[in-house]
């Protein structure tokens, strides 16, 4: 089952508090995403506007908060990007080390971890050979 406000009478997005807490994960988020070596290059060409818009829509999605999104999917959004499976896995551990260092409760990042699982393939189009 897909954690959405659907499926969860009350989103872990309010549970953690809702678009403050959430603006918060993004900049620390951000934070380690660009200072990163191996990710920052796929956000060299994408203004910086833009990069903390895709962070934030990025925790909503996991945390199953409102959906707000109406741009490209996630496969067409990312094809493009070669995105390989172990830049794809870096990223899960900066946003899964963001919720820790922000007291976010265990199971909550649990299930965002299996989010993360369920939209793999979606964003992850090149093999890490
Ligand atoms: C759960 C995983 C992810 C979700 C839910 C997600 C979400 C999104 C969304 C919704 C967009 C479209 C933004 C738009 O068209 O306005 C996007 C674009 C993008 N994503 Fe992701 N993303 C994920 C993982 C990643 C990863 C792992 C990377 C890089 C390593 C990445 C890099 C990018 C870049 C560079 C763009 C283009 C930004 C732009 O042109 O504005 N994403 N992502």
């Amino acid at each position: 089952m897909t954690v959405t406000s659907e499926t969860t009478p009350i989103s872990h997005y309010e549970r953690i508090g809702g678009a403050a807490a959430v603006k918060a994960a993004v900049e620390l988020f951000y934070d380690k995403v660009l200072a990163d070596p191996d990710l920052a290059g796929y956000f060299a060409d994408v203004d910086m506007v833009e990069q903390r818009r895709h962070l934030a829509l990025m925790l909503a999605v996991v945390l199953g908060g409102p959906n707000e999104y109406a741009g490209r999917g996630l496969a067409e959004a990312h094809q493009s990007l070669s995105i390989t499976g172990g830049h794809y896995a870096k990223v899960g551990e900066h946003l899964t080390a963001t919720l820790v260092e922000l007291g976010v409760p265990a199971d909550v990042i649990a299930d965002v971890q299996v989010v993360l699982g369920q939209v793999r393939e979606q964003v992850v189009s090149a093999g890490d050979a």
